[in-house]
C-alpha cells in the first residue's frame, strides 16, 4: 500500500511537502553531500515552491548542495507562460541564493526536440556519473492520468533505454520532454502532490492499480508518498 496522506487543502499538503523536501535534503546531504531533485510543473506545486522560497526554508536549506532538474518540460522558450522552468524560477529560484550551476533545466532552444533530449540525457549521465538516481522526484497527476509528460498512448511511455524521451501528446498544444519510467522508478523518493475534485476519480483509480493510466506505472523501488487535499481524496474507497 502506498503511503497516502490527506490534508484539508492544498496549503496543508504543500506544507507537508516542504517539510518532506527539507528532511530528504538533509538525509541525502548527510549521506552523499548533495541533494538532486526532479521538479514537477503545472500549477499545483507553485505553493510548495513559494514555501521553500520563504522562511524558515530560505535561510536554512543548504542551497549550494541542492541541484534542481525537471521531470518534464513543454518545448517552449524558457520565458514562455507554459514553461515549467519559468514557473519554478519565478516561485522559487529567483528568491534563493543558489549557484547557477545547480540549476539544470531541460533545454528547449535546439532546433530539433530530439537533439534537446540527447543533450539533456548527456547532462544527466555526466552529473550522475553514468548511474542516474535522483534523491527526490516531485510529481503531479493530470485529470487524464498523465504524470510528468508520460501520456496514455504516447510512445514516450515505452522508452526504456534513454533517460529523456520526446513526448508528442495529441491532447496538448506543444511537444514535450520527459524523464522516462526507468528514471522515475529508480528515484529514492517520489512525492505526489495532488489537489482538486477534478483529480479525485483518477487518483482513486491509480491508487487501485488501474494500468490504463500512465501514472500507475510510477512504482519506485524507493519511497512513494501521495499528499492529497480532501477534494482530491474524495473518491478513495469508491474504486476497488
Ligand atoms: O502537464 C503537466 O501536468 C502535470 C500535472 O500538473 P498539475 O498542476 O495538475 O498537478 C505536471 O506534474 C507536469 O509536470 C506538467 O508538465
Amino acid at each position: 500500500m502506498p503511503d497516502v496522506r490527506i490534508f484539508p487543502d492544498l496549503e496543508g499538503a504543500s506544507q507537508e511537502a516542504a517539510r518532506l523536501f527539507a528532511a530528504a535534503a538533509s538525509e541525502a546531504i548527510a549521506d552523499h553531500y548533495r541533494f538532486s531533485v526532479a521538479l514537477s510543473g503545472g500549477p499545483t506545486p507553485r505553493r510548495l515552491y513559494q514555501l521553500l522560497a520563504a522562511e524558515p526554508y530560505r535561510s536554512q536549506l543548504p542551497w549550494g548542495q541542492i541541484h534542481f532538474f525537471w521531470g518534464d518540460e513543454r518545448y517552449v522558450p524558457a520565458n514562455h507562460a507554459e514553461s515549467n522552468y519559468r514557473m519554478a524560477k519565478e516561485a522559487l529560484l529567483d528568491h534563493i541564493s543558489i549557484p547557477v550551476d545547480n540549476i539544470h533545466p531541460m533545454p528547449t532552444d535546439a532546433p530539433e526536440i530530439e537533439q534537446a533530449a540527447r543533450v539533456h540525457s548527456a547532462e544527466l549521465q555526466i552529473f550522475f556519473d553514468g548511474d542516474i538516481c535522483f534523491d527526490l522526484a516531485l510529481m503531479g497527476i493530470g485529470d487524464d492520468g498523465h504524470t510528468a509528460s508520460l501520456f496514455a498512448d504516447d510512445p514516450a511511455l515505452t522508452v526504456r533505454d534513454k533517460p529523456v524521451a520526446v513526448a508528442r501528446p495529441t491532447s496538448q498544444p506543444t511537444d514535450r520532454l520527459t524523464l522516462t519510467y526507468p528514471i522515475f522508478n529508480r528515484t529514492r523518493r517520489v512525492l505526489f502532490l495532488v489537489s482538486g475534485q477534478e483529480k479525485a476519480l483518477v487518483v482513486a483509480r491509480v491508487l487501485a492499480g488501474d494500468a490504463a493510466y500512465p501514472c500507475t506505472g510510477i512504482q519506485p523501488t524507493g519511497e512513494l508518498i501521495w499528499l492529497l487535499d480532501q477534494a482530491a481524496a474524495a473518491s478513495l474507497g469508491e474504486v476497488k
